[in-house]
């Protein structure tokens, strides 16, 4: 793909369920496989992976799903081919196999091209290797390299004969998390965690200096930092009220005028507040519904308790919704029970021009059957399919394992983990039709099946090694053109 084919293209997302048409991701690279058991837990992995199988046996099939829909001529036919090739080259940016699309983009090809830019790469390579603290010496060697082993070198954290130089990067494979489109603008995110501070430089690079972005280079949004926030005291610099966190998994564009902002682990209150005035401002949106959920590594954003499956269609947790059997059965099962955490859980939408008189909504589902009905304008009865299909204890349980990070690829079809059988069973029971990521591409492939004409499906995705990341086939994708 030459650079320049890309300076026409259309960036924008204004819901959650409008079929995909193009989407950031980025395929497991060499830096996942060089996790230590003692660094998992702090590059916010819940164990070490085996990589080969996350590849082969998990998120390939993911990206064979995506071709599909979105650029079918980039797989079709060539199955055979592709699954035989024990190099895996389709998969690979930089090498000469690779699948190159323009509608399902791993960053690491975007990164790659911007780095054939001299005066990008010098930048660049200084600013990681600040952060990073590299020497001099190591800064020159890094000019020699070619601008895609680069590109593996700064994601990955070592050189292709094995030397580790820095951490890796293994949430990179999270692209949601980066950035989000909100309409035809970009919000950057503004990372909690130390381990992905270099995944958000790499992304501000891509966005500012890819001809892709180029046309909308003025539609960037950065969140402003506290004023003078150097000048806090740093017990006062991690409270909420002064910390600018924000990550693209809090973020929801599920309607063209309806923002919602998760305040959680990951972004504070005050980050939020700073989106919000930059998106009133810019007029951007006209109504931004802040939702509170409790700072729990267990739902560390808001797409960990709820994502959009069709417009009239969410999945969700049961136990930070409104009371459902879940809860109740926490009366008989106390012992076992986990701690009532509803009271962190709160709601506010704000309107553009009336932002002093938030309104206050009591419960989740009274907020998703709002956005069904009011800003999606759906005529049908809003449904609602719950984690571990509302049984105690697998709510929290396939929660966990990310059974409400959803990503739908169209209105009603979604892509999602193997494992979480409950949920499933749930999908299975509101009339879904639940197959296999690899039988679905062989109907594809044998022409049984087509993505045009796919309704109420739910794909499930391995995800042994996937879910130890802890986080599901949204977070893994950031849209940048739905339908
Ligand atoms: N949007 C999401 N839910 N992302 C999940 C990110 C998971 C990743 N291991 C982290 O802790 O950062």
């Amino acid at each position: 793909m030459k650079t320049s084919e890309y300076s026409s293209s259309k960036i924008h997302v204004a819901s959650e369920t409008a079929s995909l048409k193009r989407l950031l991701i980025h395929s497991p690279d060499r830096g996942l496989g060089k996790v230590v058991p003692s660094k998992a837990q702090d590059w916010l992995f819940e164990d070490i992976v085996h990589l080969d199988t996350m590849r082969k046996s998990e998120y390939d099939y993911y990206v064979k799903l995506l071709l599909y829909f979105l650029d079918p001529e980039k797989i079709k036919g060539k199955l055979k081919k592709v699954d035989g090739d024990p190099t895996r080259s389709f998969y690979i940016p930089g090498t000469p196999g690779y699948f190159n699309s323009d509608r399902v983009i791993d960053i690491q090809q975007l990164l790659g091209e911007i780095l054939e830019i001299e005066n990008v790469r010098v930048k660049l390579t200084a600013a990681i290797c600040g952060i990073e603290k590299c020497s001099y010496h190591t800064q020159e060697e890094l000019h020699s390299f070619d601008p895609y082993e680069l590109a593996k070198i700064f994601i990955s954290g070592s050189y292709s004969d094995k030397r580790m130089l820095f951490a890796p990067l293994p949430n990179l494979i999270f692209m949601r998390d980066i950035g989000i489109v909100i309409n035809d603008h970009i919000l950057l995110n503004k990372p909690a965690k130390t381990a992905r501070t270099r995944e958000s430089i790499l992304a501000q690079f891509v966005f500012f200096y890819h001809p892709m972005f180029a046309h909308i280079k003025h539609n960037i949004l950065e969140i402003p930092d506290n004023d003078r926030h150097f000048l806090l005291p740093d017990d006062e610099k991690v409270s909420d009220h002064h910390k600018c966190t924000l990550e693209g998994g809090d973020v929801m564009m599920v309607s063209p005028n309806h923002l919602l902002i998760g305040c959680s682990e990951r972004t504070s209150v005050y980050a939020a507040q700073q989106a919000m005035k930059l998106l009133f401002d810019k007029d951007i949106l006209e109504k931004i519904t802040l939702i509170k959920i409790p700072k729990k590594r267990d739902y560390m954003h808001i797409d960990t308790i709820f994502t959009q499956v069709k417009k009239n269609i969410w999945v969700l947790l049961s136990s930070l919704a409104r009371v459902g059997d879940e809860s109740r059965k926490k009366d008989v099962l106390h012992f076992f029970a986990p701690k009532e955490n509803n009271q962190e859980f709160k709601i506010l939408q704000f309107l553009k021009g009336h932002e002093q008189q938030p309104k206050e909504i009591e419960n989740l589902e009274d907020l998703l059957a709002d956005i069904s009905r009011t800003d999606l304008h759906c005529e049908k009865d809003v449904k609602f399919i719950y984690s571990g299909n509302n049984e105690f204890p697998y709510g929290e349980r396939e929660q966990w394992t990310d059974s409400c990070n959803l990503l739908a690829v169209k209105d009603g079809v979604v892509i999602g983990y193997d494992r979480n059988d409950k949920t499933l069973e749930a999908f299975k029971n509101e009339g879904f039709l639940i197959i296999s990521a690899k039988d679905l591409i062989q109907k594809f492939e044998n022409d049984e099946l087509s993505p045009e004409t796919l309704i109420n499906t739910f794909i499930t995705l391995p995800s042994a090694e996937l879910s130890r990341a802890r986080g599901g086939s949204h977070c893994m994708s950031m849209p940048i053109l739905r339908e």
